[in-house]
This record gives C-alpha cells, sequence and structure tokens, in this order.
C-alpha cells in the first residue's frame, strides 16, 4: 500500500466529484448539540479538507460521536451549520450520504444474517438510480447497474482484504474483520468523505495496525479522513491535524507535535506526555507476543442491523 503520496482519485462516473487537493470538503461551524439541561457539543468548528486525515480525541463523554452524528444527519444540530462542498447538508443521513460524507459507528452495525458481499452492495444504494419498476422487470440498464455494483464491491472487498470471504455470513467474521467490511461498505457510496467512529476499538496490535495501512491507503484514493480514536500512537501516526474535545468543546487543534505536547491536553486527556518511542516500544513487545485473533461479537444490546437512516 502506498502511504506518502496523495493521488485523487478521478472519481466514479456516479459519485460526487472530488476537488482539488487542500480544498475546504467539510465545514462544520459553531455547532452545538444540547440534550434537555445537558449540553454534549458547545459550539465546535472543524474543517476537513481534500487530501487529509484529521483526528478527535477526548475523554469519554467529551461529545465526540454526538458531534459525528451531527455532521452525518442522526442528529439535527441546535445550533450552527454543516457544509459539505459548500453547500448546507440536509440532516437526513440518507441525504449526507448521497452528498459525499460516509461513516462507521462506534458499534458496528452490520447486516448480520447477509453475507459480507450482500453488506457492501447494500452501501452502494446511494448512487443507485434505477427505480422499483426498473428493477422489478430487471431491464438491461437494471442489470448493467447491479453488474456494475458487484463489480464495485467486489474492488472494495478486495481492497479492504476480505474478496476470499464474500459469500461469509458478516456475523461469522471476526471482530476485526466486520470493522473492516463496515470501512468497505461505507466506501461503496463512492465518499468524498469518510468519518470512522473507533475503527480499532476491539482489536490486536496487529489488528491495529493493519487498520493504519488502510487509512492511509484510503487517503491515496483521494477520500479524506475523519477519524475518532482513543489510541494515540494510531492518531498521531496518522492524522495532519488533531482536535481535542473536552466537555463538548475544543480545547486544542493542531498537528500532532502540538496537540501532544500541550499542557492543557495532557492534563484534560493524556495523563502523561506522550511519548512517541515509549509507544513504539510497547507496540513491539505486543506485536511480540502471540498473535490471538480477536473474535468479540457486537454488542448484542445494540440495534445489529442498520437501517436506510443510518446509512
Ligand atoms: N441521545 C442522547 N441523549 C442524551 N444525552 C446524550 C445522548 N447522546 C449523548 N449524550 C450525552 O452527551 C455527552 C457526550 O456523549 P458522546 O457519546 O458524544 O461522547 P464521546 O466523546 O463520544 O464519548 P466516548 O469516547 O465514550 O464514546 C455524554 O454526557 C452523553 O451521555
Amino acid at each position: 500500500m502506498t502511504t506518502d503520496t496523495i493521488t485523487p482519485d478521478p472519481g466514479s462516473p456516479e459519485g460526487p466529484a472530488t476537488p482539488a487537493t487542500g480544498t475546504p470538503l467539510l465545514e462544520a461551524t459553531d455547532v452545538v448539540m444540547r440534550f434537555g439541561g445537558l449540553t454534549a457539543v458547545g459550539g465546535v468548528d472543524l474543517t476537513v479538507n481534500t487530501g487529509e486525515i484529521i483526528g478527535l480525541i477526548g475523554p469519554n463523554g467529551a461529545g465526540k460521536t454526538t458531534f459525528f452524528n451531527c455532521l452525518t444527519g442522526l442528529y439535527v444540530p441546535t445550533e450552527g451549520q454543516v457544509r459539505y462542498q459548500g453547500k448546507v447538508l440536509p440532516p437526513t443521513p440518507y441525504k449526507v450520504t448521497q452528498a459525499g460524507m460516509a461513516r462507521t459507528f462506534q458499534n458496528i452495525r452490520l447486516f448480520h444474517n447477509m453475507t459480507v458481499l450482500e453488506n457492501v452492495l447494500v452501501g452502494r444504494h446511494t448512487r443507485t438510480k434505477e427505480g422499483i419498476i426498473s428493477a422489478v422487470l430487471r431491464g438491461p440498464r437494471y442489470r448493467r447497474e447491479e453488474a456494475e455494483s458487484r463489480a464495485k464491491a467486489l474492488e472494495l472487498l478486495e481492497f479492504v482484504g476480505l474478496a476470499g470471504k464474500r459469500d461469509h455470513l458478516a456475523r461469522n467474521l471476526p471482530y476485526g474483520e466486520q470493522r473492516k467490511l463496515e470501512i468497505a461498505r461505507a466506501m461503496a457510496s463512492d465518499p468524498g468523505l469518510l468519518l470512522l467512529d473507533e475503527p480499532t476499538a476491539g482489536m490486536n496490535p496487529q489488528e491495529t495496525r493493519a487498520t493504519e495501512e488502510l487509512v492511509f491507503a484510503i487517503r491515496d484514493r483521494g477520500i479524506a479522513v475523519l477519524v475518532i480514536e482513543h489510541d494515540m500512537r494510531f492518531i498521531f501516526n496518522l492524522c495532519d491535524r488533531v482536535a481535542v474535545l473536552v466537555q463538548g468543546t475544543k480545547l486544542v487543534e493542531g498537528d500532532a507535535q502540538t496537540v501532544q505536547s500541550d499542557e492543557r491536553v495532557i492534563a484534560a486527556y493524556l495523563g502523561t506526555p506522550y511519548e512517541p518511542e515509549a509507544a513504539e516500544a510497547a507496540a513491539a513487545a505486543e506485536a511480540a507476543e502471540p498473535h490471538v485473533e480477536s473474535t468479540e461479537s457486537t454488542d448484542s444490546t445494540e440495534s445489529s442491523e442498520s437501517t436506510e437512516e443510518d446509512q
């Protein structure tokens, strides 16, 4: 996988056109989200430019997922505005995905009784144009579109390393592969910006390293990435900029060096200064331990099947 060059993808003919590298893609302005008397997000600004990988970190309950939900139409912000490629986003997950932003969830949401390939095909539905009548009649245009979607889905499974498991039921995949499948499904909508909510949660060190490489490879395909993570090594290795949320407000935003050494970030979140050498040594020691494939399954109390609204 190439990790040092940014090569904007020419884009799918059906997908939204991605502008030149370095231009604003997502612009969130003064986003506020209140739940009754609780202000979960208290006026957050964030810009993601094309070609960037941006990290969003902060303590538990800081408002990171709530902010993601405001960006992706799951919540209608109490105040503020979210623009994508200069246009105000409609507060509907389906329309946000159609506009070019796709996401994964902290608690994996797959169609567990569908195959791996079928899960990715579901992710194509914002890009298919054929209506219900055409689908019932299975006319030539429908069949052409279906073949294109299948080719795209297979290419994405190859990209995330799941091509060999395309006919497996999603529920039978180990946990780390379910996370990869969620990423492939999100990418099936041809996004210009991918939002990842804790993509390495529950992964072992080898899976985490592989996910790091995968995120670089996604960026190299011309897709910008906004990622929430608690694994600081992952964040500081990957991100061009990192924003730190604490109690619903943005404490600091900057490059890895700036954020790591900020006294306020150390006090409110990191606890001790982040030391790359120590993190590398700890990761190397962990990696040297026998590899145990994570098979943790999805929390059964969570809705295990996504709905169209969630896409
Ligand atoms: N639907 C909701 N109704 C009421 N309160 C909510 C709702 N969603 C989130 N909250 C509250 O908003 C605050 C921010 O939660 P959020 O899940 O966004 O934090 P987070 O930074 O993503 O945390 P974590 O790192 O643990 O995932 C918390 O106090 C949470 O209890």
